[in-house]
């Protein structure tokens, strides 16, 4: 049989230490989420700890009244810390604020009482299942862990919803029993719960920020494309998800013509909405298509998987007709823009993406030195269209 002082002890144990853990963590990054976190495992902690000398001390008001307002603020502390860890804040966090206070008035005059064991477990099982309707909200990276936490709670809140049953039980019923043994299975319940729920959340919170970090060092932020170590990272994994060796694939790489006069006529800041300009043009062109990526100062590189040379080619006028025709307004001016294009193609089987992007840059090299704003790819190194140079009035 469970033995109720050992789950006691590493529930105290584990639950102190997941909230050192936290706070450790919020010394080091301030995020005030982890500070929460770390609270609600402290405070569970320490209400383990006030409980356990309710034998010895005799001060009710210690090991009852206090113990209650831990364990209250422990899931409390969840709920707000779930809420910011969320960003967006799911709930508005002043109610629970008065229920918390109103909840600390009326455990003063029935902390003695079996009634403040009913109204606790009652509050704590409310407060669980705002914390699984948040996390239900939040977007986690660690999907399967997330599901169990949700489940943890909502377990957690009908077990607390049970025990009140089981303590009005004798106040409703003629019956007389206390249902120590039921009561006595509930509140190991309860404890197995919260450590676990412990133990998984810490797991959440740094799949999230792993993620976040990757999205960091694999993202342009200027462009929000993925920048060149991301375009290098997702192309990886092409020549092993794809089964036909023989299937084709084509690059494109752009580059947006005499830039350096668009920073020294309009300033820097209009390059960079210039360079978000283009940007768009081709997540728009590209988006459901390709691989797309700045991967160089206003040098854009897009991948297309599947596709050949001749319809790389194509999807490359396009988009650089596009760029031309829908001309880039910034303060209320017209600036033309226009790129130039290098297309080179392969096979899944003789892919290297270093090869590749050098062979599109030699293209891309010649598209420039025989007029720009045209596309040249490998079977052919002359443009048909006859190129027209963005004028800037200097
Ligand atoms: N605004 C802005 N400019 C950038 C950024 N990255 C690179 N540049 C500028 O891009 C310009 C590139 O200039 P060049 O390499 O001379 O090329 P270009 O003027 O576009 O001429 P061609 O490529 O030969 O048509 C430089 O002036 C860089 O300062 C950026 O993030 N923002």
């Amino acid at each position: 049989m469970l033995h109720l002082p050992t789950i006691t002890s590493l529930s105290f144990i584990f639950n102190l230490l997941i909230g050192i853990l936290f706070t450790s963590f919020y010394l080091h990054k301030k995020t005030t989420s982890f500070l929460l976190f770390g609270g609600a495992c402290i405070s569970f902690a320490t209400a383990i700890l006030l409980v356990s000398f309710k034998e010895e001390l005799n001060l009710p008001c210690l090991t009852h009244y206090l113990a209650n307002l831990f364990i209250i603020l422990s899931p409390l502390l969840l709920v707000i810390g779930l809420n910011k860890f969320n960003n967006k804040a799911v709930i508005n966090l002043t109610p629970l604020a008065y229920l918390y206070g109103l909840c600390a008035l009326l455990l003063v005059f029935v902390y003695n009482h079996v009634l403040s064991q009913i109204l606790t477990s009652f509050i704590v099982a409310i407060l669980f299942l705002y914390g699984a309707f948040i996390l239900l909200k939040t977007h986690c990276v660690a999907k399967l862990q997330q599901r169990l936490l949700i489940i943890g709670l909502v377990t957690h809140s009908l077990v607390m919803l049970g025990q009140v049953i089981l303590l009005l039980l004798p106040f409703i019923t003629s019956n007389n029993d206390d249902f120590k043994p039921q009561l006595h299975i509930l509140l190991i319940a309860h404890l197995f719960i919260t450590t676990l729920c412990a133990l998984i959340l810490p797991f959440i919170i740094f799949a999230n920020s792993e993620s976040k970090l990757i999205n960091l060092a694999n993202n342009d932020s200027l462009t929000q494309l993925l920048n060149r170590r991301g375009f290098f990272s997702t192309c990886k994994n092409i020549k092993a998800n794809t089964a036909d060796k023989n299937h084709t694939l084509a690059l494109i790489m752009l580059d947006i013509d005499f830039f350096k006069r668009v920073n020294d006529k309009y300033g820097h800041d209009v390059g960079d909405q210039a360079l978000k300009w283009i940007a768009q043009h081709i997540s728009q062109l590209f988006m459901n298509i390709g691989i797309t990526a700045r991967i160089g100062g206003e040098e854009f590189a897009v991948l297309l998987n599947g596709y050949t040379l001749e319809q790389a080619n194509t999807l490359a006028e396009q988009l650089s007709f596009n760029i031309r025709q829908q001309p880039f307004y910034c303060n209320d001016q017209s600036i033309p823009l226009s790129v130039s294009a290098g297309v080179s193609s392969t096979t899944i089987n003789q892919l290297n993406l270093k090869e590749l992007l050098l062979h599109a840059d030699k293209h891309l090299y010649l598209a420039k030195e025989t007029g720009r704003d045209k596309v040249v790819s490998q079977y052919d190194h002359t443009s048909s269209r006859k190129p027209t140079r963005p004028q800037y009035n200097t």
